[in-house]
């Protein structure tokens, strides 16, 4: 800034940079805020009316703004400078165009402009003052360094590589914090920069602008700038008392005596009405309300500290417990109750929970199926076949080969008929419906119709044993369709729980059908005298498929969302071990009656359990165990034949979490395993919490809002669940040996042969 009384020109006097010299130890420097609006040296001049070497140029009416005997003082700037605006103007004479002789002149350090110190209400100043406006800056170019503060801040980087997750989250926040509250300490230091006598000096310029320069219309506008800056640092304040977590304490001692230094040059400020000559009204409002935001400054400053106490403590324990822990997934507990007295603790669970099944024996599903005409040509056709005796009537089946305890059909089985086409294809259309029902959303097709057995009933002798058709090879999901060509006949279903009987009287060309999982509960027969004469066919429709043999029900918590059945791609179970999956986030949301049917059943449950913050002690971690072992008593009573795989809990980031993922599993190893007939851990999950595999390459490392995923696998981790499960399955079918290298022909496709042998189920 040039200052002179106009028409002198001034020599120039090199000072030394005061940029620094305003910093005080206790204030972050401008480095240490690290603001993108870094120093960049504009440098600005003051000329001192009167002052030596002046003569030779006096008597000049207009000196030249960067006229060399100009007094120059070089400064630093504080941000980047703003657009200069008004370009057009004529920059070496005060914008009032007249001329005051008795006034200093100044320019801006931005834009050049000279002006009156008069008319920018510069007037009454002492030296000393003017010496520190070296950076003054026009009305023209004068903007809010407040609102240039940065306020977002990416901060990513710091949580990563961090071990333990709950330590990396902590470091996350407090860095927000960390970088929130360095915002409010720049603002602080910009507002305590501004030095407030500056400030009222703007101000006071501002206002008389108001009075000299009304076309200019900047002083409303920059007071409401001003007012706005506040209300933004108030903002910015509140924000970081919301985040309320740790954060530099050196940060918050130095915010604090800005927060004091700015609070006392306001009260001097507004005792020293000689300090703003010319302060208008608005601007002591102004004075006021920044003293109030102050004051709410220091309210919030308390409630932060107060927070930030507390969250020291809790970081502390979180670091003790990081320390004592080995490592963030400890493969060894700290000294815990024994497993007996944890499951001692938890009432007994009854051998078999009474469980309800809500199944219906049969589903009657039409009694005019076919049309006269179609069932005659079926009967002559049926007529012309030769039956195989069986205990009460005979037998022939067509299509996939379906053997059952005392099969008297054929290995040898012709294929589909041409004059049962159609009507397979009538029951396909059924079963696609019932399936696509059930399954809305499932990218699975439906199980497909592709055998027929046809029981023949001759005279009132025939009989039918009670039997169910609970064949390992029917698929799961099922239905089991039954035509009835010929006189009427009475069929009975036994609730093999309840020992309650119904009965159903099959008409000829009727249709009914049961699914694959009721026949886990009920129990058909027909006795002698049920048909009165005559012969009487039953077509019986299945979904027959020796894979089945393996079919897998799968119920676990989202890290089984990326698991998937039902083809050969990569990363799924393949044709094989067909099967499906069941969403169970929690352990109530097992389904026993979804297993039934099932070869096999794995559970993958517990973790959103035993997470739950009402989930605090060992014993509360052995009460979710014994809910999932109820579960399992409740699948093993509905599917006794159906075998139980358990997965441990995978292991997660969370220390704190962990301790409670390594009772669990525990209680799975000591306690399940060995009390719970027939259950059998999935084996490999010791692989997930060694070696740090997990956290580094085999769960996700962020969730979807950015934070650190604690419990979800990635896709290579599900692949090596997959894996394990998928080993632990063929490995026990297999009486204990892997065979899947022997290889079997499916749909003219090469399959490994683990389930062409008949299974071995058997307890390792
Ligand atoms: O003849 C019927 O209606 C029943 C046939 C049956 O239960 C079977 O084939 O398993
Ligand atoms: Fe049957």
């Amino acid at each position: 800034m040039v200052l002179h009384p106009s028409g002198s020109k001034l020599p120039a006097v090199k000072k030394t940079p005061v940029g620094g010299t305003r910093k005080r130890d206790s204030y972050p420097s401008q480095e240490d805020l690290a603001s993108p609006w870094k120093a960049e040296g504009t440098q600005s001049r003051l000329s001192r009316k009167g002052s030596s070497k002046s003569e030779s140029d006096t008597g000049s009416t207009k000196s030249t703004p960067h006229s060399t005997s100009d007094k120059v003082i070089n400064v630093t700037s504080s941000g980047p400078l703003p657009k200069i605006r008004h370009e057009h103007r004529k920059k070496d004479s005060c914008p009032c165009n007249k001329s005051i002789l008795s006034s200093w002149k100044l320019d801006c350090r931005n834009c050049k402009q000279y002006w009156h110190a008069d008319c920018v209400g510069l007037n009454g100043l002492s030296e000393n003052s003017i010496n520190k406006l070296h950076e003054w800056t026009c009305p023209f170019c004068w903007v809010s360094p407040i609102s240039t503060v940065q306020t977002e801040v990416d901060v990513c980087h710091i949580c990563r590589n961090t071990l333990s997750l709950q330590q990396t989250n902590l470091d996350y926040e407090a860095a927000l914090v960390h970088q929130k509250i360095k915002n409010v300490s720049e603002c602080c230091n910009l507002l305590r920069h501004s030095n407030f006598k500056e400030l009222s000096e703007r101000m006071s310029t501002l206002s008389e602008f108001d009075r000299h320069l009304q076309h200019l219309l900047l002083s409303e506008n920059s007071l409401k700038g001003l007012d706005c800056e506040i209300r933004k640092l108030t903002d910015l304040i509140a924000s970081s008392k919301s985040a309320s977590e740790s954060f530099n304490n050196s940060t918050l001692e130095s915010i604090n005596l800005n927060i004091t230094e700015l609070q006392r040059d306001v009260d001097s400020l507004a005792r020293e009405p000689r300090a703003a000559p010319s302060i208008s009204e608005p601007t002591y409002k102004l004075l006021n309300e920044i003293n109030l935001k102050l004051e709410q400054l220091h309210t919030n400053e308390s409630r932060v500290s107060a927070d930030i106490a507390q969250l020291k403590v809790s970081l502390q324990s979180v670091q003790s417990d990081h320390t004592n822990a080995s490592s963030a997934m400890p493969s060894t507990l700290p000294p815990q109750q024994s497993i007996e007295s944890l499951v001692a603790h938890c009432p007994p669970q009854p051998d078999h929970a009474s469980t309800e099944h809500h199944q219906v024996p049969y589903s009657h599903h039409s009694e005019d199926f076919i049309c006269p005409e179609e069932a005659q040509n079926l009967t002559n056709f049926l007529n012309s076949q030769t039956f195989k005796h069986e205990n009460g009537h005979s037998v022939i089946s067509f299509g996939e080969p379906y053997t059952y305890t005392g099969s008297k059909s054929s290995t040898n089985v012709p294929p589909i008929p041409t004059e049962l086409k159609s009507l397979f294809d009538r029951i396909n259309a059924l079963q696609t419906e019932i399936f696509s029902n059930k399954y809305q959303n499932s990218d699975q097709t439906a199980p497909l119709i592709n055998s027929c057995l046809v029981n023949k009933y001759e005279g009132a002798e025939s009989y039918l044993p009670k039997h169910s058709d609970r064949e390992v090879t029917i698929q799961p999901e099922s239905s089991i369709f039954t035509v009835s060509l010929g006189p009427s006949c009475d069929i009975q279903f036994v609730d093999r729980f309840s020992g309650t009987r119904s009965l159903l009287t099959c008409q000829d060309r009727s249709l009914y059908h049961m699914t694959r999982r009721s026949q886990e509960v009920f129990e058909h027969l027909i006795e002698e005298g049920s048909i009165e004469s005559g012969t009487r066919y039953s077509l019986t429709f299945r979904c027959i498929s020796w894979t089945n043999k393996n079919s897998t029900c799968l119920m676990g918590d989202s890290n089984t969302g990326l698991l998937r059945f039902g083809n050969d791609r990569r990363g799924t179970f393949g044709k094989l071990m067909p099967g499906q999956k069941f969403w169970s986030p929690r352990i109530e949301d097992l389904d026993p009656v979804s297993c039934m049917g099932y070869a096999n059943v794995v559970l993958l449950c517990g973790i959103n359990d035993i997470r739950q913050p009402e989930v605090g002690s060992d014993n509360d971690v052995a009460g979710c165990y014994n809910k999932l072992k109820l579960k399992i008593n409740q699948i093993k009573h509905l599917s006794p034949q159906t075998a139980v795989f358990v997965c441990r809990l995978l292991p997660t980031k969370d220390p704190q979490l962990n301790l409670k993922v390594d009772i669990f599993n525990r209680l799975i190893f000591f306690d399940l395993i060995p009390t719970c007939k027939g259950v059998v851990e999935v084996e490999g999950f010791l692989r997930f919490a060694r070696n740090h595999v997990l956290a580094d390459d085999l769960s996700k490392q962020y969730d979807r809002n950015g934070r650190p995923d604690m419990l979800h696998l990635n896709r290579s981790g599900a692949r090596v669940l997959a894996g394990l499960i998928k080993y632990s399955v063929f490995f026990r079918l297999n009486g204990g040996v892997d065979k899947r290298r022997r290889t079997n022909r499916v749909d003219g496709r090469l399959y490994s042969n683990v389930a062409s042998n008949p299974p071995a189920l058997r307890r390792r």
